[in-house]
């Protein structure tokens, strides 16, 4: 029986991970307080072996991953997008008010993420969009790609994209 020639490379290495504060917003009445998380992050990428016996070089799915987790170590993460927040510059600070509570936020150790909340979801999405602006799933020939993002154990979502060929 011939075996398929397109195999799964998977990534889930210790670096793969980034350290942030968030709080989940459930409605313009209700949500979280702000805590934080040790975010973990796995890819799977299924691609054709060549005739060199290689897929593609996964140091440039891992390199890209990598600088997109460092990019968020270490920040508060604010939804730029939530239709339930008022955010605003404040000085060196964000004012970011929420059902009438206003918290000042520095500037300096805030990202403001072109999403909609700071979930699993949302975390997903996006680093799946910083990985296609890269136009990585094209050059390096994946055919399907899977990410799980995870804030701790036993809690992760998952996405999958089917890459035109
Ligand atoms: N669909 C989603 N629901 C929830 C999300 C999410 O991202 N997507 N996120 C949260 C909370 O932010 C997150 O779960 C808070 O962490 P929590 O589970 O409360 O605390 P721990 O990670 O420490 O886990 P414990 O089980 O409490 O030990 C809620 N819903």
């Amino acid at each position: 029986m011939e075996s398929s020639n397109t195999v799964q490379i998977e990534l889930d290495n210790q670096s793969l991970h980034f350290s942030c504060a968030h709080f989940t917003v459930f409605s313009a009445k209700s949500r979280e307080r702000l805590h934080g998380h040790n975010f973990t992050v796995r890819a799977r990428a299924w691609s054709s072996v060549g005739n060199n016996g290689l897929a593609f070089d996964y140091n440039e799915l891992k390199t890209a991953l990598r600088t997109i987790c460092q990019r968020l170590d270490e920040y508060t993460l604010i939804p730029l997008y939530s239709p339930y927040l008022d955010i605003k510059e404040q000085g060196e600070y964000f004012s970011v008010s929420h059902n009438q509570q206003t918290m000042l936020l520095l500037q300096s150790d805030t990202l403001l993420l072109p999403v909609s909340n700071i979930t699993l979801e949302e975390l997903n999405g996006f680093i799946i969009e910083q990985l296609q602006s890269r136009s990585l799933f094209e050059r390096l020939s994946i055919e399907r790609f899977e990410l799980s993002v995870s804030s701790g154990p036993g809690q992760r979502v998952k996405r999958e994209l089917r890459v035109q060929p």
